[in-house]
């Protein structure tokens, strides 16, 4: 049933809402509500009069009053608890207040705070929001779409809870991460909170710690494998296509093997990406992009090492290959610059082990050949180190501390800047702190991490880390391949979204050395992602047939800025 419609009055080109609700309804619905704030008609017209306090608040006193109790909070964890609270009772609130304390609240609502909040999310759960697709009810998946209050619905966020940040399988306890994405999209990118669907496909889970909890609320049941599983994804994929056709599918955090796979079955059949290989390598190769620009070399200049062949590192890899092979290199120049390293140690085309995206990605064995080895069975991440003299250092491997002071130093010894990129999240997965690559490079590291470190003062100047994190990409990339009524999500929009975010970055924060614009920026950032995501979908035939003004007002008019719309009563349903 849907609470609400968006109107223009044809007398006043007045846009307002048409509210079906009627009095406690009206305060329970959290896109509706406005507390305090509605004004004294409305409360007549919605029936609401008795139901509030006397006095009218604006908006503004409403958003002191909220910062108030949300910095009365003794810690992340009960200031993410408030934080959702809010969002369930005014989404309007809720993302004003977000959007004007981003660089405070988004730590809060997304990475690393709701990392902590998935680890307890069944014992902290307050109201559910989104959806939950189980084996029990997918049989009534038209139903449960059918369900949604929301007007439309044009942004779902899934994941099935395999592998939530670097916390592996939290089943649906993970919901907490499609609810931060969106959160995100709407702070970040401006889409508006009513079309936003978050979605936790919930397959059950192998975590022992969950099936024991007497208070897990999930799907109680060991993960759905195989043919079994592809079933439920397959029946979940045709659901959203026939209820939501103009939806754009995020999928998120899910474990790498079936990320792969639901990438590549899907991504011709739906519109859609995954934030995980796509979003992660393209918000990297932006901030390699800009290194590139600081040190005033190219990419085939460089040496790069991954650690971690997960989804991030293998679409990482598959970037820089892109790059090198646009500067003209062969296939196998290519290859000699890019070492990637996994649970086996350094990957060799000679390994029978190798999966499809990792063989152009390998070493050649002959080319470690005279490589001097700690152990003459495996090449592990110090032997990388100390022989290929890498330039780059990327880690997508949840193991902290993996990049340690030696291996630091080692990287140092051979290169004046080394950039590295430590991108494990939440913070206590981090390969290294900030802090121990500038201490290793005298201050001239150029640095990311996946969950934000604070600045640090360094010989009079301050330096800073970049958050690398998808969420410079998804939030735009989703708006722009909306917006320009994109068919599908193509690898050129998303090295094209690449391209932007890097050209915003300024003389004066590269600086500081920082890769990425900073997140105060991040809505004006998703909206030249937007741009330059709908012009590439254009000029390749897949949308709308805009010109880049006409493109950049549409973008501009797509971004919500929270505020509470007025309402007028229509006609009960
Ligand atoms: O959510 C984040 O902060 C980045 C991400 O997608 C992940 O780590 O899986
Ligand atoms: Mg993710």
């Amino acid at each position: 049933m849907k609470t609400f419609g968006f109107k223009i009055d044809p007398l006043t080109g007045e846009e307002y809402y048409e509210v079906y609700l009627r009095g406690r309804q009206v305060l329970n619905d959290p896109h509706l509500n406005k507390g305090s704030a509605f004004t004294r008609e409305e409360r007549l017209s919605l029936e609401l009069d008795g139901l509030l306090r006397s006095g009218v608040s604006s908006m503004e006193a409403q958003l002191d009053r909220s910062l108030e109790s949300f910095r009365r909070k003794p810690d992340d964890m009960e200031r993410y608890i408030f934080l959702i609270g809010l969002q369930d009772r005014s989404e309007p609130l809720f993302y004003r207040l977000l959007t004007e304390n981003l660089e405070e609240m988004v730590p809060i609502v997304y990475t690393p705070t709701v990392g902590q909040a998935c680890l307890q999310m069944s014992h902290i759960q307050r109201r559910f929001r989104g959806l939950y697709i189980t084996p029990d009810n997918i049989a009534n998946i038209d139903q449960i779409f059918q369900s949604v209050s929301l007007p439309q619905v044009n942004l779902i966020v899934v994941t099935d809870g395999e592998r939530i940040l670097g916390l592996g399988d939290l089943g649906s306890d993970g919901m907490g991460i499609p609810v931060g994405k969106v959160s995100l999209y709407v702070a970040a990118g401006g889409v508006h909170p009513a079309v936003c669907l978050p979605i936790s496909l919930d397959v059950g889970t192998n975590n022992p710690r969950l099936l024991e909890d007497p208070l897990y609320l999930g799907y109680r049941h060991p993960r759905l494998r195989g043919a079994e599983y592809e079933e439920i994804v397959e029946k979940f994929v045709l659901g959203v296509k026939r209820n939501f056709p103009d939806a754009l599918l995020q999928w998120e955090d899910f474990a790498k093997h079936t990320a792969f796979d639901n990438l590549a079955k899907y991504r011709e059949r739906i519109l859609s990406f995954n934030d995980d290989i796509q979003g992660t390598g393209a918000t990297a190769l932006s901030a390699l992009m800009t290194a590139m620009r600081i040190k005033r070399s190219r990419f085939q200049d460089e040496r790069f090492v991954v650690v971690g062949m997960g989804q991030a590192g293998t679409g990482i890899c598959m970037n820089i290959r892109a790059m090198l092979k646009e500067e003209g290199l062969s296939d196998e120049e290519a290859r000699r610059r890019i070492f990637a390293v996994d649970m086996q140690g350094l990957l060799l085309d000679d390994d029978p082990k190798l999966e499809g995206p990792q063989k152009p990605l390998a070493q050649r064995r002959a080319w470690v050949e005279g490589w001097t080895l700690d152990d003459p069975n495996r090449i592990g991440l110090p032997d990388v180190v100390r022989n290929a003299k890498p330039t780059v250092l990327i880690g997508v491997t949840a193991q902290p501390g993996l990049f340690s002071d030696a291996i630091l130093a080692e990287t140092a010894r051979h290169t004046e800047r080394p950039i590295v990129m430590a991108l494990s999240n939440p913070t206590h997965k981090c390969e290294c702190t900030a802090e121990a690559v500038w201490k290793a490079t005298d201050g001239k590291g150029l640095v990311a991490t996946g969950s934000p470190f604070p600045p640090l003062s360094w010989k009079g100047r301050t330096l800073q880390a970049s958050q690398c994190n998808n969420m410079y990409i998804f939030p735009g990339l989703g708006l722009g391949a909306l917006v320009s009524h994109a068919s599908r999500v193509t690898d050129e929009m998303i090295l094209a979204a690449s391209r932007a975010i890097s050209a915003m970055v300024t003389p004066e924060q590269e600086a500081m050395g920082l890769l990425l614009p900073e997140m105060r920026d991040i809505r004006r950032v998703s909206a030249a992602v937007a741009v330059a995501v709908g012009k590439e979908a254009r000029d390749a035939g897949l949308g709308r047939l805009l010109d880049d003004d006409q493109l950049e007002e549409t973008v501009r008019k797509a971004q919500w800025a929270p505020r509470y719309a007025p309402y007028r009563p229509g006609r009960l349903v």
